[in-house]
């Protein structure tokens, strides 16, 4: 089959990406090229115009990548469609970075003249390089004092192996360079490949669940088009639906006739299952397929499991919908039902690290206003039984007895670290208390060391990144992938109330840790348990043998016991911070036992005795 030239429509449009560290400004730049080809009118402009979710705002950081369709008027007289599909930084979500460029043919990589290359710049310009995409370096916050964008110029170069003696400089603070900007985007983001007349081809790189029109996909189309009343074929499954509208986001959606060649956009078809899209498929017409699929995205598996149970047992229901309904916009997101003594019915949920776990709760709480308690989260641990089968373990209340246990093999990780080489001391030293073994050291340029170590997930999920940070001041950066499992010596942790064990409450232990954090669990426990009117003993128990053990004493609760006064303002708010405190409790036996009880293993110090 010959391909049909390029149509002219399809010469104006460039698709790109923006990629970075995290802060470096990617969200900050995608505002100001809305706001300099009049996307979104000046009034309208909130900062981060593409973070859209609340709690992307609050914290400043950008979850779900988001593509906008925008027309630039450029020197040469055309007027050019872009397609910018905004990217998270955040480690945690780097899979999401992987998603949205497939979808196009370049990237800007945003690097902060401040700061310079970091971890994942060089982990995001990888990704871009793998999907065969131009890259255009854009050296950003040049207003900073601190500015130096020729020695950032220069790590590009020495650091990522690409010429960056052309970056566009920018404040995306000022709008300094983003004019210049716009124009090497046309100049060198290449206009998209596919063939109009070759059978439809479309990648679906997102998809969000809509209560009116169901799941609505965000698609890249490659070959092809597509139209309203298309029967289209989901090529995974072979499932088909007849589309009810296509239409580009502009910042909002703006429905059109068609989406064609090289377009980005949406696509709605009375989807009802949000179980029957999957992000990476390829869609097709269902009358004239395409004969091959676009090649899926890398599968992306959690890195963590916790526990998820609604605190009254009566919404089970309502958290399996929805953990679907964020599933659909969260390939990384999986759970299954699991059963536990002291919590009821729930799901363990697997996640990519522990900001997505935050996120997810927040959400789970926020948008669908559930009450959670949720239990503190674990790697999964392969465990040879002494028969010689092997088993997955994601759930440390599943550990079988250590008499059946041949062997714990624990997931390890390459860590990468990146530092100037002032700190690399501080580093070594801190992945060495985190059982890492050391692999090699290179030098990127006469100042930055990359440093490798192999490490255990399960002590870099907690807050190793946290560590690493403050005690680099800042200059570290990290960027980490599961390399396979090594033997380790874990024991399972078990912690009884009033002598009965709470399954949801165990939790593995390196030996070399257990005794200790055993006593500290235990004794941050008893500051977690509120008093109730019976004596409650705690205890920590590896097998039948007892670790560590403290007591709650028996006293009966009234919060505004120590106000003075009669001032009633102060005692209702106290009441109120108390009811809603409740809700966030379980009883377990008799005792209430709060969220903050499951989550206390993460605030103990290995160090601290
Ligand atoms: N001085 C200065 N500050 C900037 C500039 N661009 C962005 N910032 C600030 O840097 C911080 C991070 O910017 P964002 O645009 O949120 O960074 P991001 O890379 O999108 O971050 P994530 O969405 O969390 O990955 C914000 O406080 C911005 O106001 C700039 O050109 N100059």
């Amino acid at each position: 089959m010959t391909q049909s030239d390029p149509t002219e429509k399809q010469k104006y449009i460039r698709n790109f990406s923006i990629v970075a560290h995290i802060d470096h400004g990617k969200s900050t730049i995608a505002d100001r090229i809305l706001e300099m080809t009049d996307t979104v009118a000046k009034r309208d402009m909130e900062n981060q115009v593409l973070d859209d979710m609340d709690i992307e705002r609050e914290r400043g950081i950008t979850i779900k990548l988001n593509a906008v369709e925008l027309k630039y008027q450029a020197q040469d007289g055309h007027t050019y469609t872009f397609h910018l599909i905004d990217t998270p930084g955040h480690v945690d979500f780097s899979y999401e970075v992987s998603r949205s460029l497939a979808a196009c043919e370049g990237a800007l990589l945003v690097v902060d003249a401040a700061q310079g290359v970091q971890a994942q710049t060089m982990a995001n310009a990888y990704l871009a390089v793998d999907n065969d995409l131009e890259i255009v370096p854009v050296i950003n916050k040049v207003d900073l004092p601190s500015a130096d964008p020729d020695q950032v110029k220069l790590e590009i170069a020495d650091m990522i192996g690409i010429d960056a003696d052309n970056a566009v400089l920018t404040s995306a603070k000022t709008g300094l360079g983003i004019a210049g900007l716009l124009e090497r985007i046309v100049q060198d983001v290449p206009a998209p490949s596919g063939d109009i007349s070759a059978p439809l081809k479309a990648l679906i790189f997102d998809s969000v669940y809509d209560s009116y029109r169901g799941v609505v996909l965000s698609i890249r189309v490659i070959d092809g088009q597509v139209k309203v009343g298309d029967q289209i074929e989901l090529m995974s499954n072979g499932k088909k639906f007849e589309v009810t509208e296509v239409g580009v986001m502009s910042p909002k959606a703006v429905p059109q006739t068609q989406l064609s060649v090289g377009d980005v956009g949406y696509l709605s078809a009375s989807i009802k299952s949000v179980q029957d899209t999957r992000v990476g498929d390829t869609i097709t017409l269902a009358q004239n397929p395409t004969q091959e699929s676009l090649s899926g995205y890398r599968k992306i598996t959690p890195m963590v499991y916790s526990g998820m149970y609604p605190v009254d047992n009566a919404k089970y229901g309502d958290l399996r919908e929805a953990l679907e309904k964020l599933q659909l916009n969260d390939a990384s997101l999986e759970f299954v039902p699991e059963t536990s003594q002291a919590l009821g019915f729930g799901f363990r949920v697997g996640f990519l690290g522990l900001l997505h776990m935050d996120v997810i709760q927040e959400r789970l709480e926020r948008e669908f206003n559930l009450d959670l308690i949720m239990t503190a989260p674990s790697v999964n641990y392969k465990v040879v039984s002494t028969d010689g089968t092997t088993k997955i373990i994601d759930n440390p209340s599943q550990m079988p007895d250590p008499s059946e246990i041949q062997e714990i093999q624990e997931p390890v990780v390459k860590a990468e670290i990146m530092v100037p080489q002032d700190y690399v001391g501080a580093v070594m030293e801190l992945a060495q208390r985190k059982r890492g073994q050391f692999q090699t050291m290179d030098y990127l340029d006469d100042y930055h060391v990359n440093v490798i170590y192999q490490l255990p997930l399960a002590e870099i999920i907690y807050d190793f990144f946290d560590a690493l940070k403050s005690n680099t001041h800042g200059f570290a950066s990290l960027d980490y992938q599961i390399i396979g499992y090594q033997p380790s010596q874990m024991v399972k942790m078990d912690i009884l109330l009033n002598s009965e064990p709470v399954d949801a409450l165990s939790f593995i232990v390196h030996e070399q840790f257990a005794a200790n954090r055993g006593r500290q669990i235990v004794q941050k426990l008893k500051g977690i348990i509120p008093r109730q009117q019976f004596e409650i003993a705690i205890q920590a128990a590896i097998g039948n043998k007892i670790v560590a053990r403290s007591t709650v004493k028996a006293y009966r609760k009234d919060v505004t016991g120590p106000l003075y006064g009669g001032d009633q303002t102060r005692k209702n708010k106290l009441l109120d911070k108390q009811k809603r405190g409740k809700k966030r409790m379980k009883e377990v036996g008799s005792v209430t036992v709060p969220q903050a009880a499951f989550m206390a293993v993460l605030q103990v110090d290995d160090e601290s005795k």
